[in-house]
């Protein structure tokens, strides 16, 4: 059963002319006539380089950004135009995971708090109390149920990605989305959070948008796999079909292409990555009229399309 299914989905930016470089404003077209059909309980896999359009389409299906044109449905209602209650259950029914767990949790937050956050942009019960919710949440996800009153500095990357999954787990989704969502963690923190990934799928069964240019990692946890390209899907297939027998051209120099990073590259991102936000975090339940689950769009330097 199709669960969450994306028609021509088109989305385009405005991008600011550079005065001094004689560059007039454009329009640049960052995802291009993507359709693709999530079913229930399987786990869709974008893949493609960077720029390559992943992002904006988890965001477009997530409804965390307007398409310019194309539809989104979600159990066969056309949810591309929702407002109001109506968006508010979608948010409900569709989660998602961000890449760098720090700067999508509240600093200032404890975790009893972030957890249940979701429940309270909701509207709905917490059942048992906050507290007891949120303990629970913490169990599901491999945490101590102890450290609810902890904050999120004092997890590490992996633990702070448990937190994140847990929050998203908290109005029982029907469709989880992780934007990256191990991309920013040590390997062997990647598998133990694929491995939890893979459980509570298999638990709850949610179906899974999972974005990711790693394709090691998108082996492990890929029913179907679908590769993009300049805002394109040029293949969609089952993983091993995909992996095993190419059938485009891209993807076959996408499965060549051995990623050589150096070593201090690597240990510069992970650094980062821990690194607290120095923005306003994503998600705060505090700041009037900021939902909890509502996407802001990442600050861009003027004139950048790619
Ligand atoms: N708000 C925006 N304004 C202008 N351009 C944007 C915006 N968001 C995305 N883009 C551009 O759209 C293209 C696709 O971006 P997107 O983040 O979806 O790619 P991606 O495949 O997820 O890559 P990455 O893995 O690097 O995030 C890029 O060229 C990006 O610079």
């Amino acid at each position: 059963m199709t669960l969450l299914q994306a028609k021509d989905l088109v989305k385009t930016f405005d991008v600011a002319g550079t005065a001094g470089l004689l560059r007039p404003a454009r329009t640049f077209t960052a995802v291009d006539g993507v359709s693709f059909d999530l079913e229930a309980g399987q786990t869709l896999a974008l893949v493609g380089e960077s720029g390559s359009g992943k992002s904006t389409t988890a965001r477009l299906a997530a409804r965390l950004i307007d398409v310019t044109s194309g539809t989104v449905h979600l159990d066969g209602r056309d949810i591309t135009r929702l407002e109001g209650k109506d968006l508010l259950e979608v948010r409900r029914q569709v989660q998602v995971v961000f890449q760098d767990p720090f700067s999508s949790l509240n600093p200032r937050h404890t975790v009893e708090r972030i957890v249940t956050a979701p429940l309270r942009y909701q509207k709905r019960e917490i059942p048992g109390g906050a507290r007891r919710f949120a303990q629970h949440l913490l169990e599901r996800v491999g945490l101590d149920p102890a450290h609810v009153d902890r904050y999120p500095a004092q997890f590490s990357g992996g633990q702070a990605q448990r937190i994140g999954i847990a929050r998203a787990l908290a109005v029982g989704p029907r469709v989880l989305v992780c934007d990256e969502a191990v991309s920013a963690l040590d390997v062997s923190v990647q598998a133990q959070i694929i491995n939890l990934l893979r459980t509570l799928q298999r638990e709850e069964g949610f179906a899974c948008l999972f974005i990711a240019h790693d394709l090691a990692v998108v082996r492990q946890i890929a029913t179907r796999v679908a590769v993009m390209t300049a805002g394109a899907i040029v293949e969609t297939g089952d993983r091993d079909s995909v992996f095993d027998r190419p059938t485009h051209d891209y993807t076959r120099r996408l499965l060549a292409a051995v990623p050589r990073i150096r070593p201090e590259w690597e240990a510069a991102r992970r650094r980062n990555a821990r690194r607290p936000a120095r923005e306003a975090p994503m998600m705060d339940d505090e700041e009037p009229g900021t939902p909890s689950t509502e996407y802001r769009e990442p600050a861009r330097p003027k004139g950048e399309a790619g």
